[in-house]
């Protein structure tokens, strides 16, 4: 028996993801984790990951728009619920919920339509990468203004230095990666 030991989540993630400096503006050192998706092993390891410590806690899952999407609709299947998007602006066909934010690289529009999840209902959020906090904020103040409770944020990798986590105080997060 010659297998390979099983890596970790976080070696995983570290392994597959990119780093493509001044994108998508100067400055900027963008992180892609579209490869560690794009790996079977690792979506896995990091779909259950995520959901694994808030089961039970969930009716729904929610995906920010657009990587978030590829988390959310996993790892709601993996959980047995169902999956919400959170889009860009003009992106919903019916009424609407919107929120203004900003991030690290712009500002911008988010928004659900307003009979997405039912009111008193549970969301987890998912999203790939926890810069400044903006995007998972605003998601949060728009579900709670539809009257779901948030019942926690799960990110691959959180980017500590920009200190989203302190806007999103109050909630429970869930990083992978930390740098
Ligand atoms: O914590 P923040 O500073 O708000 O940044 C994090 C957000 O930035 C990226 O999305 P982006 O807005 O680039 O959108 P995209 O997925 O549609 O490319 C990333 O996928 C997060 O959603
Ligand atoms: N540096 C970064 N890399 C990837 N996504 C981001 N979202 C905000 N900042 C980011």
């Amino acid at each position: 028996m010659n297998e390979r030991p099983r890596e970790s989540v976080e070696t995983l993630v570290n392994r597959l993801s990119e780093t493509v400096r001044d994108y998508p503006q100067p400055g900027v050192v963008f992180r892609d984790l579209t490869p560690v998706f794009a790996d079977g092993e690792a979506l896995h390891a990091v779909v259950h990951a995520l959901i694994d410590p808030f089961q039970g806690q969930f009716d729904a899952v929610a995906g920010v728009e657009a990587r978030g999407f590829l988390l959310s609709a996993a790892a709601a299947y993996a959980s047995g619920t169902g999956v919400v998007t959170v889009r860009k602006k003009g992106k919903l066909p019916r009424k609407t919920i919107s929120e203004d934010y900003t991030l690290e690289y712009g500002t911008a529009t988010l928004e659900i339509h307003a009979d997405d999840l039912l009111p008193g209902s549970r969301v987890l959020i998912l999203d790939d990468v926890l810069a400044t906090g903006g995007t998972l904020g605003a998601a949060c103040r728009l579900f709670e203004r539809a009257g779901v409770q948030v019942a926690g944020f799960g990110v691959v990798l959180e980017l500590s230095a920009l200190r989203g986590r302190s806007a999103l105080a109050g909630h429970r997060i869930r990083s992978l990666v930390r740098e």
